[in-house]
């Protein structure tokens, strides 16, 4: 895998050739159930998503706000998903035809459960081209980034508005984009963003000549468009997770489930212009 063109490096070099910037979502697998995950990525396809976040559902998420919790609990109660369901909804979701680039996002614990040895056999060669730990600093991270660039894996670091001087060791390593956090605190909806924000985003571009992307808070057109100009890619997590959790009822009937679709489909259009 180590000198195949990872898909998200092309995907950026795409969008860099259109003058447009990535529209990246979140989705937690499982919510509300495994084969309807693999809709909804469909689903996120059409709506023009460049690259999507696959959620790993954790029973303690910690950097979670309460939208996310609740589709971790989803999924958690409704069909116990595991590390292992997750890598075959990716798996699933290539058979069906997507072609999205697809960033694993789980946190370190289901991992370390797993075995890093075991882990990597697992997602090699299953369409995976990134992995965001968010709960794994770059201080102990060397063994998993070892053994992510052997997989041709790229390890998607985070950095907040209070890295400051580790903005630039985090970003020095960064492969795929560098993850800017707008806000402190948990992820979910926001009004407003970190006060610094634009200073922020200006020290991270300066730092790395990957592409920077951004998330937490982001819901409308108007903020995918704020953030534009500043960087290679948006994260929209909670605000997508929501219009989910209010479209279950109709994903959960078979015949309403392409309205529940499309409703996803609509809201996640709207969000890329
Ligand atoms: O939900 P938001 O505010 O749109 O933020 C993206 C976020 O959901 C996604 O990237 C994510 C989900 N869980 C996380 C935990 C930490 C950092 C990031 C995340």
């Amino acid at each position: 895998m180590g000198n195949q063109v990872n898909a998200i490096d092309a995907a950026f070099q795409r969008l860099r050739g259109e003058g447009r910037t990535a529209l990246i979502p979140f989705l937690t697998i499982g919510d509300p159930d495994l084969a309807t995950s693999v809709e909804i990525i469909g689903a996120l396809e059409q709506a023009g998503a460049d690259m999507v976040e696959l959620g790993v559902p954790y029973s303690d998420p910690l950097a979670d706000g309460p939208v996310i919790q609740r589709a971790s609990e989803r999924a958690l109660s409704n069909a116990r998903v595991t590390l292992v369901d997750c890598i075959e909804v990716a798996e699933q979701s290539r058979n069906a035809g997507i072609k999205l680039p697809f960033i694993l996002f789980t946190y370190y614990n289901p991992v370390l459960q797993y075995g890093l040895e075991r882990f990597f056999e697992l997602v090699t060669a299953k369409g995976i081209s990134g992995l965001i730990i968010p709960d794994l600093p770059i201080e102990e991270d060397a063994e998993l980034r070892a053994m992510a660039e052997e997989a041709g894996i790229h390890l998607i670091p985070l950095v907040a508005p209070t890295s400051n001087d580790r903005v630039k060791r985090i970003a020095a390593k960064a492969r795929g984009f560098v993850y800017c956090v707008s806000s402190l605190g948990v992820t979910g909806v926001r009004a407003d963003f970190h006060q610094g924000i634009d200073e922020f985003l200006a020290t991270v571009r300066s730092a790395t000549d990957t592409p920077i992307a951004v998330g937490f808070g982001i819901s409308s057109r108007e903020q995918v468009e704020r953030f534009s100009k500043q960087v290679d890619g948006v994260i929209v997590g909670s605000a997508i997770v929501r219009k989910i959790e209010e479209a279950v009822p109709l994903l959960q009937s078979p015949d309403k489930k392409q309205e529940g679709l499309a409703q996803i489909r609509a809201f996640v259009s709207e969000l890329r212009g």
